[in-house]
């Protein structure tokens, strides 16, 4: 057992057990109050860049299993962990939480005062930390930039069709979740999975009936030169933001985006309906959100708003049929939850073939 400590750039050290690969690393430190779903987190390519607080004091008691993951690998920075189980139960399991962290090359830290880091992180906010076996923290280079262009790095380099007998759904890539796939998948549609800074040309040629933009890491605005192409992409046919993809769609009609003090992550994040009045429990996983004073009411209808904090969690286009949610429909935490979001995508996507109102020529 090998110590190691966890360096806030506020000045807070917190002490551990290192795990997975024992080497130093920095990151922005960010914590998920989940109690379950260690698996599908640790492999959200929206975390990439990130040491992730795991709130939930036991980690790793089902194990790893080869069906759960988002991704083909981990892809936070580090994880801090408070109980991290060595000896996992589970029929699927075949592997432990600390096992998949040293094949993967990533660090960790068990048997952390996870409630105190938690507490650091809300006093401060967001900030860069380290996990190193040096608890002096005066020699931590705290002026390294941690990496902006995230987007580029998680996502696909290649077009990858998914067939399907239902409407064609072009999914752009900014480092988006498998369950995203599933769910359109489990809808019937034909899918294809196309790199974050496909032409509106290219994805014209693939002759969709809908575009997806997904979920992915750091802040919206490093894709701010590709707004001109996604403006005309969105304004061409029916599309559906998620998490990142909401965010880029209200920069691209001229809202703005803002970062929270912590951001939202969990599994138990109520949202309103603002149609309906009714609250749904939601999965989320975010820093950045958009600026409620910046949505112009001509251009956007604010579809849902978070209970907690009142934030933007959702938008519908006056005129287009373009929907975005900041929230996670393909990530029910209960059994089926926001899933009908997907529904609702397909139905417009039915709903606008053969319509030429919103279709734009360029
Ligand atoms: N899950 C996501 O898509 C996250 C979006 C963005 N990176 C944020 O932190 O706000």
């Amino acid at each position: 057992m090998r110590k190691g400590y966890l360096i806030l750039e506020s000045g807070e050290l917190f002490p551990g057990i290192y795990v997975g690969k024992q080497e130093p690393v920095m990151g922005e430190i960010v914590f998920n109050t989940s109690m379950t779903g260690y698996q599908e987190i640790m492999t959200d390519p929206s975390y990439a860049g990130q040491i992730m607080t795991f709130c939930y004091p036991l980690i790793g008691n089902y194990g790893i299993n080869t069906t759960d993951s988002e991704h083909e690998k981990i892809q936070m920075q580090g994880a801090i962990f408070a109980n991290l189980c060595q000896v996992p139960s589970h029929y699927q399991c075949v592997k432990t939480v600390d096992q998949w962290l040293q094949e993967s090359g990533i660090p960790g830290l068990a048997g952390v005062d996870t409630r105190a880091v938690v507490k650091a992180v809300r006093k401060s906010g967001t900030m860069k930390a380290v996990i190193s076996d040096n608890p002096d923290a005066s020699g931590v280079d705290w002026s390294r930039p941690l990496p902006v262009n995230t987007v580029s790095m998680v996502s696909t380099g290649h077009v990858t069709e998914y067939p399907g007998e239902g409407p064609h759904v072009v999914l752009i890539d900014y480092g988006y979740k498998k369950s995203m796939l599933k769910a359109l998948l489990s809808e019937g549609c034909k899918v294809t999975v196309v790199p974050y800074n496909t032409s509106f040309q290219t994805i014209a040629s693939l002759h969709p009936a809908g575009v997806m933009l997904s979920n992915g890491p750091g802040d919206p605005l490093q894709l701010s030169s590709l707004f001109g192409e996604l403006k005309k992409i969105t304004a061409s046919y029916p599309t559906l933001g998620i998490c990142l993809g909401h965010q880029l769609i209200a920069l691209t009609y001229g809202a703005k985006t803002g970062k929270l003090l912590f951001g939202h992550r969990g599994a138990n994040h109520p949202v309103k309906e603002i149609e309906t009045g009714k609250v749904w429990m939601t999965s989320q996983n975010h820093s950045f959100v958009v600026e409620k004073s910046s949505v112009d009411d001509k251009t956007f209808a604010i579809t849902y708003l978070n209970v907690n904090d009142g934030s933007v969690e959702g938008l519908k286009h006056r005129s287009l049929p373009i929907q975005t949610v900041q929230f996670h429909p393909e990530a029910h935490p209960g059994p089926d939850d926001t899933h009908p979001i997907f529904k609702r995508f397909i139905d417009t996507i039915k709903q606008s073939k053969g319509e030429k109102s919103h279709a734009v020529t360029y």
